[in-house]
C-alpha cells in the first residue's frame, strides 16, 4: 500500500486520501495534484462528489480510465501509469455463476473464497473493494467495522437482503445492490414442485422406496385440479405462481393489501381479504416479504382460521411463519402438510420437529437455485457492481446514496418529513384497495425551477413502499421501484408568498382512488390527504383530510374523530394513562364549534389490544386509528 501526496489548490475542500497500489515501487503511484473549488473529495477513498451536482456521484474507485474524467473535471491528475489499472479486489463469498464472474474479472482481481467463516471474512475484507454474497453470508457491522473503510460496495445475488446489515452499510459509506429480477420465475417454479409434489407425497414416497417398501395405499395423494390456491403476497414471485397454478386447472385468488386489482384481474385472479383468502383456500401459498408486519403472520390464531386440513406451501422466508405454531397445527390436523423452501433459522437446527414432521417436505433454500436464474442473477449483480464500482448510480441500490452535503443539510428535516408522511398516509388506506397514484403538492416560495424534490419524492416513495413489500427504496431506485409496483407519483409545485430562508413552507401527499381506514383523512375529492410542515426542525402533521392539526411527528400517533364536546381529551387520556402509555403530544382540529374534530394523540409506547378497544368505545368517538411513525 502506497499513499498519495496531495497538493490541495487554496480552494480545495477537504483532501485526504490514500490509493491501495499493489507495492511495486516500479509502478508510481498517482497523485492528485490540483483540483477547483467545484470538486471535493471525501475522506472515505475514492469517494469524489461534485459539490455543484444535486445529487452525488458514488466514485468508490479511481481507474485509469477515471482519471480523464477527473481531468475534464477540472481535477488534474499526473504520474499516473494507465498500464497500473488499479483493479478493484472483489470478493466473492458464495457460488456466482460463470457469466457473472467473467464480467467482474474484467474489471478487478476476483477472489472466490466459499464458506468462510465470520473471522475468516473479517480477516479478509479489510482488501476488499466489493463483496458478492447470497443469502448464506451474514455481512454484519463487523463485517463493515473490519473493512476499515474499503469496502465500497455490497452485491446480494439475489432479492432479499436480510443477511446484510443495510444500517451499518449507510453508515459505513458502503453501497448495498441486489438483483431482484432474475429469479423469479425459479422461485414460482420451485413453488409450484413443491405444491405437486406435496399433494403427492412425492418425497415421503421416494424415502419409503429407498428403505425397500411398496406402500401404495399409505401414500394415496390429494388433487389439484379445482381446488382452490390463496396466494399471499401477488408480487414478482406470487404472481407467477398464481399464473402457472391457473394452467394447473386451479381456483387462483391472492391476498395483497397493495397490488393493483387490474394486474390480478388480467390474469383471472381475485384479490380477497386476509381472513377470507385462509379461510377459503385449500392450499396457501406464501411470497410476501419479511418484514415487522409480516412476522409470524401465519400463528395459533390464523392457522386456527384456516379450513380443516389446509396445506401451506413456503418458499418466501422462514420468519412469515411461527414455526412452532404450526408444528402444533400439523399435529392438531389443521394443517394438512407443509412444503418448507426456508427456515426461521438456516440451516435449521438437526432436531427440528418440523423438519422433521411425517406431513413436511423441505428443501434447503432452493427457491432460487436453477442454472438458468444462477447465470441471470450472476450477469444482473456483476453488472450493479460494476457500475457501482464505476460511480454509476444503480438502479437496483439498496440503501443511500450520497448526497451532497449542503443539499442534505438543508433538506434534512423535509426528508424525515416526507418519508413519515409517506408511511402515513399508506397506514391510512383500507385493506384491500391497490394504491396506483399519489400526489404530492410542494408549498414553497422558492422558483419551482430551484427546488430540487427529488429526495423528497424518493422519501416519500420509501415510506409509502417499504412497510408493505420487500423494497428498499432511496433516491437512486425510487421512482423505479415505483414505477415497477405500479405506483404513479405527481407532483405540483405551488409558489406561495412567504420566507425564501426555507426551501418548503408544507407538504401535502394524496393517495386517489383507494378507501380509507379513517374516512375523516379523506378530502372533499375523495382522496386520502394529509399535509406536514416543519416546525423548529420537527416534522408536524397540519391536516388531515379538511381538518387542521398540529402534532409532532414522534413516536406513534392516534387520530380520533369525535363529537366536539368538552372532556373528550380527559377521557382518552384516561384510558391511556391506565394504561402507562405516555401521551407526548396533543392536538385537536374542528369545522366548526361542537360539530366533528379530530383529535391527534402523540404516544410514545404502543398501546395495546384492550386500550384502543377502550378508546373506541368512547361514546362520542365516530372512529380512529393508530399509526406508527
Ligand atoms: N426461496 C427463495 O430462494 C426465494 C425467495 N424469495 C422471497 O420471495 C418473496 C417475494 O419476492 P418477490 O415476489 O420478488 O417480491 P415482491 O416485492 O415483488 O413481492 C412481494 C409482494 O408482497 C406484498 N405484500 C407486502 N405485505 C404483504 C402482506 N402483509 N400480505 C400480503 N402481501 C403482502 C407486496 O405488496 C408485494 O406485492 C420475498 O420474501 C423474497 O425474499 C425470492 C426469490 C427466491
Ligand atoms: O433471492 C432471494 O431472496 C433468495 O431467497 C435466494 O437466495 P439464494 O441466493 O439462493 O441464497
Amino acid at each position: 500500500m502506497a499513499s498519495s501526496s496531495v497538493a490541495s489548490s487554496p480552494a480545495a475542500k477537504f483532501v485526504k486520501t490514500h490509493f491501495d497500489l499493489p507495492s511495486n515501487n516500479d509502478n508510481p503511484h498517482p497523485k492528485i495534484l490540483s483540483f477547483s473549488s467545484s470538486v471535493s473529495i471525501s475522506s472515505q477513498n475514492f469517494h469524489i462528489r461534485r459539490s455543484n451536482s444535486p445529487a452525488a456521484v458514488l466514485l468508490p474507485v479511481i481507474k485509469a480510465s477515471t482519471f480523464t474524467a477527473l481531468e475534464s473535471a477540472d481535477i488534474s491528475v499526473s504520474n499516473t501509469n494507465p498500464k497500473l489499472g488499479l483493479k478493484p479486489t472483489i470478493l466473492v463469498s458464495e457460488k456466482l455463476g460463470e457469466a457473472g464472474l467473467e464480467l467482474l474479472r474484467r474489471v478487478g482481481n476476483v477472489d472466490c473464497s466459499y464458506n468462510l467463516s465470520p473471522e475468516e471474512l473479517c480477516a479478509k475484507i479489510s482488501l476488499c473493494d466489493a463483496l458478492i454474497v447470497r443469502s448464506g453470508t451474514k455481512v454484519t457491522r463487523q463485517v463493515f467495522e473490519a473493512s476499515k473503510g474499503r469496502l465500497k460496495v455490497v452485491g446480494r445475488a439475489g432479492v432479499g437482503i436480510d443477511n446484510v446489515d443495510l444500517q451499518a452499510a449507510t453508515e459505513f459509506g458502503c453501497l448495498v445492490v441486489n438483483a431482484p429480477t432474475a429469479n423469479t420465475i425459479a422461485a414460482a417454479e420451485h413453488g409450484i414442485a413443491l405444491l405437486a409434489a406435496m399433494a403427492r407425497n412425492v418425497a415421503q414416497a421416494d424415502a419409503s422406496m429407498k428403505a425397500g417398501k411398496w406402500q401404495r395405499n399409505k401414500y394415496v395423494g390429494v388433487s389439484l385440479v379445482g381446488k382452490t390456491l390463496a396466494v399471499m403476497g401477488f408480487g414478482k414471485v406470487g404472481s407467477e405462481v398464481a399464473r402457472r397454478a391457473k394452467g394447473l386447472g386451479m381456483n387462483v385468488i391472492a391476498h395483497d393489501p397493495y397490488a393493483p386489482a387490474d394486474r390480478a384481474r388480467a390474469i383471472g385472479v381475485e384479490l380477497v381479504s386476509f381472513d377470507q383468502a385462509i379461510s377459503t383456500a385449500d392450499f396457501i401459498s406464501l411470497h410476501m416479504p419479511l418484514t415487522p408486519a409480516t412476522s409470524k403472520i401465519f400463528n395459533d390464531e390464523t392457522f386456527g382460521k384456516m379450513k380443516k386440513g389446509a396445506r401451506i406451501v413456503n418458499v418466501a422466508r422462514g420468519g412469515v411463519i411461527d414455526e412452532d405454531a404450526l408444528v402444533r397445527a400439523l399435529d392438531n390436523g389443521t394443517v394438512a402438510q407443509a412444503a418448507l423452501d426456508v427456515f426461521a433459522e438456516e440451516p435449521p437446527p438437526k432436531d427440528s420437529k418440523l423438519v422433521q414432521h411425517e406431513n413436511v417436505i423441505v428443501t434447503p433454500h432452493l427457491g432460487a437455485s436453477t442454472k438458468e436464474a444462477q447465470e441471470g442473477v450472476a450477469v444482473e449483480i456483476a453488472e450493479a457492481v460494476v457500475g457501482a464500482l464505476n460511480g454509476e448510480l444503480a438502479a437496483t441500490a439498496v440503501n443511500a446514496p450520497m448526497v451532497p452535503a449542503e443539499v442534505l443539510s438543508e433538506l434534512a428535516p423535509y426528508v424525515v418529513l416526507a418519508e413519515k408522511l409517506g408511511r402515513l398516509a399508506v397506514q391510512l388506506v383500507a385493506g384491500g384497495s391497490g394504491i396506483q397514484s399519489v400526489k404530492v403538492v410542494y408549498r414553497s416560495a422558492r422558483d419551482p425551477d430551484n427546488l430540487d424534490t427529488r429526495l423528497l419524492r424518493a422519501m416519500i416513495t420509501k415510506g409509502i413502499i417499504e412497510p408493505i413489500s420487500s423494497s428498499f427504496v432511496n433516491l437512486v431506485n425510487a421512482d423505479f421501484t415505483a414505477k415497477q409496483k405500479g405506483l404513479r407519483i405527481s407532483e405540483e409545485r405551488v409558489v406561495i408568498d412567504s420566507s425564501l430562508e426555507y426551501p418548503i413552507d408544507s407538504i401535502q401527499v394524496q393517495i386517489s382512488n383507494v378507501q380509507s381506514k379513517f374516512a375523516s383523512a379523506l378530502s372533499e375529492g375523495g382522496n386520502i390527504s394529509i399535509d406536514g410542515k416543519v416546525k423548529y426542525g420537527i416534522p408536524h402533521l397540519t391536516r388531515v383530510g379538511s381538518f387542521s392539526t398540529d402534532v409532532s411527528l414522534e413516536g406513534n400517533l392516534i387520530l380520533c374523530r369525535q363529537v366536539d364536546q368538552p372532556g373528550m381529551i380527559g377521557q382518552v387520556g384516561n384510558i391511556l394513562g391506565e394504561s402507562n402509555v405516555n401521551v407526548s403530544f396533543m392536538s385537536v382540529g374542528r369545522t366548526a364549534k361542537r360539530t366533528k374534530a379530530i383529535m391527534a394523540i402523540g404516544v410514545d409506547e404502543e398501546p395495546d389490544k384492550e386500550t384502543l378497544k377502550k378508546i373506541g368505545e368512547v361514546a362520542a368517538i365516530e372512529e380512529f386509528v393508530f399509526l406508527e411513525l
